[in-house]
């Protein structure tokens, strides 16, 4: 088909997660004509079974372990007891009380259009929307976003079919039905879901195993930071298996059923565990099909791709989020989206390439781990030449207090400078404690200037500070000091 003479909307965004509710944001700020298309829930992944739930599941799961720990600050509690329908009624308002911050209303009234409905290109310019309360709409547009998102991976793995597994898509829905906490809870992967559910469920009374093929928990993070959460794990109960595979599953059941066993192997030789609630958290991979993006030879081989503008074989056709990748937060996939709006508006004028020189990432385990930049065995694996200041967070004066001793500040700086190349935060709030060095690497201030700024005592902060006085010290210009030295001898008259 040839492009249209004329187009009904300046841009169709598809997909009402982080990604396309940005990206629609951006475009009727700058008064584009703009429709959304969301087939299932607003707010997509992150608010209805990703961040929002995970961590309000996290919170009740931290209050249960604070009040087993009460008695370490002189306060005698009873052991804390689960009431799960309750917890799931904290996880369910926590969505609803955030879902008007991404709902139809707030949209609408911000000047887009939003459809509910099932989106499919139909040419590159057309967009057949099969709408959820019955008949069809269709759709040009100059411009298209599309921003579906990714979906849990499920590995072919023998026997899987049988065992009602959930992934973190399913999750949610099982845990609304359950009265009580699951007992035997086996999380498969120990990337950033496994490790946060693993402990979650731990500190809520499940009896966890969480079982990772490569030799260590996130294997993305650096082994000092696998260390210490593998130690966190265990210390509140989670069996952790790294280096183990499984091999297959069965339930010794005619039907379906929600418990069963694997078949795993290890550096020890093969085991068997069982489980009664079997959590698949093994990746996430691009939901790009089934809606004409293949057809259009937009995915091939199941393969998205994208030019550093988020611009697919059309220009005109852009992706933004989980889609696209590599990285899949909640803010790249707003991140990107300010990218795709505007080349996607504007690209025949100026376009911008994305910038992913610096993207913060957490985990959401106690203690929490934040990065950003490079960490060292991305500087190894690039070549990169630097050196690392370590600061011990047991030795900072607020954690001592809250009895959160526990943790490190690692920057890697280039050499001889104090320009940050990448800093990695194991402890409480690190989440928190990063935006600092964010916002350094993003001015260029180095470790010089973060140290001439002054940081409230006592505060977990400080350890930003401490870190960079470290790197100073080791820095210390040591010709200026023996000449200093000499001075305040001569001064003393000796
Ligand atoms: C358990 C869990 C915890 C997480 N925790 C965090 C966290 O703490 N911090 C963080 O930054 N990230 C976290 N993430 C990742 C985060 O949720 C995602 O990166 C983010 O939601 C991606 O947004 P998106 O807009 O790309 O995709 P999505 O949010 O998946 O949105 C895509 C939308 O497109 C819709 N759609 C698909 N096909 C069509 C179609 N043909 N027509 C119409 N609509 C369609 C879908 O229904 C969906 O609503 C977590 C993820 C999980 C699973
Ligand atoms: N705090 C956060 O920002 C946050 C939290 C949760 C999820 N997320 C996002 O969601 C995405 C998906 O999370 P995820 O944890 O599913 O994926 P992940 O890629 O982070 O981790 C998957 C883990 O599973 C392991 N694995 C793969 N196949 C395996 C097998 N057969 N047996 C055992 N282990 C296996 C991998 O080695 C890896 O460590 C992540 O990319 C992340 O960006 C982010």
């Amino acid at each position: 088909m040839s492009k249209p003479k004329k187009f009904d909307r300046n841009l169709i965004v598809i997909g009402a997660g982080a990604a396309g509710l940005v990206s629609a944001y951006i475009a009727a700020a700058v008064k584009a004509k703009v429709t959304l298309i969301e087939a299932g829930a607003m707010g997509g992944d992150c608010l209805n079974s990703g961040c929002v739930p995970s961590k309000a599941l996290i919170k009740t799961a931290r209050v249960a372990q604070q009040v087993r720990d009460a008695a370490r600050f002189g306060v005698r509690l009873a052991a804390p007891q689960i009431d799960f329908p309750a917890v799931m009624a904290h996880v369910r308002k926590s969505i609803a009380d955030i879902e008007p911050h991404d709902s139809v209303e707030r949209y609408t009234d911000l000047g887009v259009e939003v459809l509910q409905g099932r989106a499919q290109l139909v040419d590159p310019w057309t967009v057949k929307i099969a709408l959820n309360a019955g008949g069809a709409q269709t759709l040009t547009a100059r411009a298209i976003i599309v921003a579906t998102g990714a979906e849990p991976l499920v590995p072919p793995l023998p026997g899987l079919e049988r065992v009602g597994y959930v992934t973190s898509d399913t999750l949610w829905e099982r845990l609304a039905n359950l009265q009580q906490v699951p007992d035997k809870f086996l999380v498969l992967g120990g990337g950033a879901i496994g490790c946060e559910m693993a402990q979650a469920f731990a500190r809520l009374g499940s009896r966890v195993t969480l079982v990772e093929m490569a030799d260590r928990l996130l294997p993305q993070e650096d082994s000092d930071v696998s260390d210490a959460v593998q130690r966190a794990l265990s210390a509140d109960g989670v069996t952790v298996l790294t280096a183990h595979q499984a091999l297959a599953f069965d339930n010794n059941e005619t039907q379906l059923t929600e418990a069963g066993s694997v078949r795993l192997r290890g550096p020890g030789g093969e085991l068997e565990l069982e489980f009664d609630h079997l959590l698949l958290a093994l990746g996430r991979r691009a939901r790009g099909s089934g809606f004409g993006l293949e057809e259009l030879g937009i995915v091939e081989d199941g393969k998205l791709y994208t030019d550093p503008f988020l611009r697919t074989r059309y220009p005109h056709i852009l992706a933004a989020g989980d889609l696209v990748g590599p990285y899949q937060f909640t803010h790249m996939a707003s991140h990107q989206a300010w990218y795709a709006a505007v080349n996607g508006l504007f690209g025949d004028l100026k376009k911008f390439a994305v910038d992913y020189s610096l993207v913060p990432r957490a985990v959401f385990v106690e203690p929490e781990v934040a990065s950003v930049g490079l960490n060292e065995q991305q500087a190894k694996e690039r070549g990169i030449p630097y050196e690392v200041t370590r600061y011990g967070i047991d030795d900072l004066d607020r954690a001592i207090v809250d009895g959160a001793a526990q943790g490190f500040v690692k920057v890697l700086t280039a050499p001889g400078k104090d320009k940050i190349l990448g800093v990695t935060i194991v402890g409480e709030n690190a989440a928190e404690l990063i935006a600092e060095f964010v916002l350094a690497m993003k001015h260029r201030l180095g470790l010089n200037k973060l140290l001439g700024t002054i940081h409230i005592y006592p505060t977990m902060a400080e350890a930003n500070k401490y870190a960079a006085g470290n790197w100073k010290r080791a820095h210390a210009p040591e010709k200026l000091l023996r000449w200093l030295e000499r001075f305040h001898r001569w001064r003393r008259g000796q």
